[in-house]
């Protein structure tokens, strides 16, 4: 392997501190490696240098590949994870008596129960309902993630709760949060991200302590430092002190933890604000993808502001990567079904999905096609959410009177979605339900405890669960329909999630169900055996997880799956985007299209929803032009959109191509106003965001808001809402 330039400069930097931006794919472990053996060569102790990487798999990675490099009988230096010099320093400090011991919480069900008696005291004095609501389970997950979150910021509890937005009914999380503090005082027990937290604040407060653990290290290399959170931040500064010399390496275009307080200019700034001067170093060269890729990818992240200014190149002898835009799940299987027979495994390749919500349309398609699959959270299989099985327990009764006898299927329809109600009294309910199958006397007992308001939705579905096999005749979508609009799922869910994100995910499971039942029209009992099916994971399936969890991994094939506008980027009607998360969902697509080495495809839902403005802003077409162009090394001029963009991406590769500026695409923008006040008459040309040029064929319903036919020079023919279509009627000759 022959080393680039920029990478020789990283591995034999000097002295100082030094700041390296590297691309997706640059190499960046090889070079790190070599850094360190550089350094090893030129006599710095092993012990003097610390190499910490983001997680646990990175370090494996690293420490592989530095073990493979190595002269035999080397010493090495320690790879550590935050987290894991966190836990030592912990040891460290209680052993020498400033800390007092403390045992860490393991299992998931001990933090619960001390989260839950926090939630307890903390509403000591509240109503029942109240106190209800906050120990539903996603409630009390969403506390959890708010305790550690603010450990890792650093900040008081009152004020991370201000920052963000935690949704209606979370007003006791800083009261929470200090009683836990307390439980797990009086426990003498820790968190997770006490490791880090406990020794940092120790450390801070205590001069004596302090010294004890500086002044080790000569040498600290640091990776993924545009992800790292203030707590991490502070560790890295307190372990260099003033003596070693800080090497942090990361890409503030792959900065995807905004939410938790990461922040794109971190990069620059907060080194810069810490550290002082620094070198900075550029890693432009990818070794994963061909230029078409690279070029979507520079296109993809242009539009942000905060953002550094440095292009991804690719190598030349990278695989040549072809991109393509599709719509629907067909095109997925068939996607699958041609890698498959061009001998290629499908565990070499991926399913990208921005949430989990939207990874519920692909399990359905994929177990309905017999293709197998695995998924990164197995917590996340279909049949496996409560809601989903919630859901398919309402169709099953629909087919089934005899479920309305059964205790525990009633208990799994009282409960999903939540009524609000304590589990023990649903118990109690569907107990007594399944055996008289009357609602009972206003005077039971069992209705006594509860609210007049939990009362009355209880009644409701009761009533709904007994109409349910009067409709069996209806097909599964209408069916799902009823249900929800009877149960007022949207609103329960949206009120039932501690975060706004997670309300909405929950929302678009229940329109991912009815679109999926939808397709299934034909087949209603398969579609509802198909949510019963128990599937596990298949190591020779395709992989589908989310572009967070694809963080620093690739695939040869990668199909992004539901780049539509309000999936990717995100937002609703009661979320809008500000500037600052379009640019995040802009990382977060750069991130993702990266992951691919010989093919990207990005698919879309078609009908209702729009294509996502990524796709038009990553020009892919204009990608695969210039990759054929150079491949062929033609003389005739490539039409592009950004021929300035273009250009410097062949400048700095030493190439030259005639470019010619293609017709201005319209701006992102404007995409409200498709369509809007245009005449369509057959035989216009007309160019699609997604699809590229046509020509209208047919026009047909509605003047004011037309259904055209058009033929694509590249995507056949498509039908299209004209009003909501994103396209431009171009002037000028007809195609030919
Ligand atoms: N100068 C080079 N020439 C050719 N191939 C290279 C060069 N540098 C790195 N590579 C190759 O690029 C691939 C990725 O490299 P490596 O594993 O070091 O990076 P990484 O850390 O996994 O990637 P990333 O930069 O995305 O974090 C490896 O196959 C490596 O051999």
């Amino acid at each position: 392997m022959r080393l680039t330039e920029e990478q020789q400069a990283v591995i034999g930097h000097g002295s100082g501190h030094a700041r390296v931006a590297a691309v997706a794919g640059a190499g960046k472990t090889t070079t790190l490696v070599l850094r360190v053996l550089h350094l090893l060569a030129e006599g710095v102790p092993a012990r003097r240098i610390l190499v910490l990487m983001f997680n646990r798999a990175a370090r494996e990675d690293f420490t592989a590949k530095l073990v493979s490099l190595a002269p035999t009988g080397q010493a090495l230096p320690e790879v550590r994870t935050f987290h894991s010099i966190g836990h030592r320093l912990t040891q460290s400090l209680t052993r020498w008596g400033y800390l007092p011991p403390r045992e860490l919480l393991s299992a998931d069900w001990q933090r619960e129960r001390l989260l839950r008696q926090a939630v307890m005291l903390a509403l000591g004095g509240a109503d029942d309902t109240t106190r209800e609501t906050a120990l539903e389970a996603d409630r009390i997950e969403a506390l959890g993630s708010f305790c550690e979150l603010v450990k890792a910021e650093m900040i008081g509890s009152g004020e991370f709760y201000e920052r963000l937005d935690f949704g209606p009914n979370t007003e006791h999380f800083v009261d929470s949060y200090e009683q836990l503090e307390s439980l797990l005082e009086q426990h003498g027990r820790m968190t997770y991200a006490d490791l880090l937290y406990r020794p940092l604040r120790c450390l801070q407060a205590n001069d004596e302590a302090r010294t004890r653990v500086q002044g080790f290290l000569d040498h600290v290399i640091v990776d993924e430092y545009q992800d790292i959170n203030q707590a991490q931040q502070c560790l890295l500064a307190m372990l260099a002190g003033q003596r070693a010399a800080v090497m942090a390496v990361g890409d503030a275009n792959q900065c995807i933890y905004e939410w938790r307080g990461a922040r794109p200019d971190y990069m620059l700034e907060r080194f810069a604000a810490t550290f002082g001067e620094s070198s900075d170093y550029p890693l432009s060269t990818t070794f994963r993808h061909g230029h078409a890729l690279a070029l979507a990818a520079n296109h993809a992240i242009r539009a942000n502001r905060r953002r550094p200014d440095q292009l991804c190149l690719a190598a030349s002898e990278n695989p040549r990567t072809t991109l393509d835009v599709g719509q629907g799940g067909g095109q997925l299987i068939d996607e699958l079904n041609a890698w498959r027979r061009s001998g290629r495994g499908l565990d070499q390749a991926c399913v990208l999905v921005r949430s989990w919500a939207l990874s519920v349309s692909v399990q359905l398609q994929l177990l309905r096609a017999g293709i197998p699959f695995r998924l990164a959270r197995e917590d996340r299989f279909v049949f496996r959410l409560p809601l989903v099985q919630a859901l398919a327990g309402y169709l099953r009764l629909a087919r089934d009177a005899r479920l309305l006898h059964d205790p525990a299927h009633l208990l799994l329809l009282l409960s999903q979605p939540t009524p609000f109600v304590a589990r023990e009294r649903l118990q109690a309910l569907a107990g007594q339900l399944a055996q008289s199958q009357t609602w009972p006397e206003r005077h039971d007992p069992l209705l006594a405890s509860l609210k007049p308001f939990q009362r009355r939705n209880l009644k409701r579905r009761w009533a709904l669960l007994c109409e349910l096999p009067k409709r069996a005749a209806l097909p599964p979508a209408r069916l799902l329909e009823l249900i929800v609009e009877r149960l007022d799922a949207e609103k329960v869910l949206k009120r039932a999630a501690a975060r706004r994100e997670k309300g909405e995910e929950d929302v678009r499971l229940l329109d991912v169900l009815i679109e999926q039942a939808e397709e299934s029209a034909q087949a209603p009992q398969d579609f509802i055996d198909l949510l019963h099916r128990p599937v596990e994971n298949r190591a020779d399936g395709v992989l589908i997880t989310t572009v967070h969890g694809a963080k620093g991994l690739e695939w040869p094939l990668v199909a992004l799956w539901g780049t539509n506008e309000e999936d990717f980027p995100h937002y609703t009607r009661d979320n809008p985007l500000d500037d600052e998360r379009l640019e995040e969902e802009r990382r977060l697509f750069y991130v993702a299209i990266t992951r691919a080495r010989e093919r990207l495809l990005m698919l879309h839902d078609g009908g209702e929803h729009r294509p996502s403005r990524f796709i038009a802003e990553s020009a892919w077409q204009d990608g695969n032009r210039i990759a054929q162009a150079l491949h062929e090394d033609t003389s005739d001029a490539v039409s592009v959109a950004a021929p300035t963009l273009v250009g410097r991406y062949l400048g700095a590769l030493n190439v030259t191509l005639a470019l010619q500026q293609a017709r201005e695409m319209p701006a992102a923008g404007a995409l409200a106003a498709y369509g809007k006040g245009t005449s369509h008459t057959p035989g216009q040309r007309v160019r699609h965001e997604v699809f590229g040029d046509g020509e209208i064929m047919v026009v047909e319903g509605d003047p004011a808001n037309p259904v055209i036919e058009v033929r694509f020079e590249h995507a056949g023919r498509r039908r299209l809402i004209a009003g909501r279509a994103p396209l431009e009627i171009l002037q000028g000759d007809p195609m030919t």
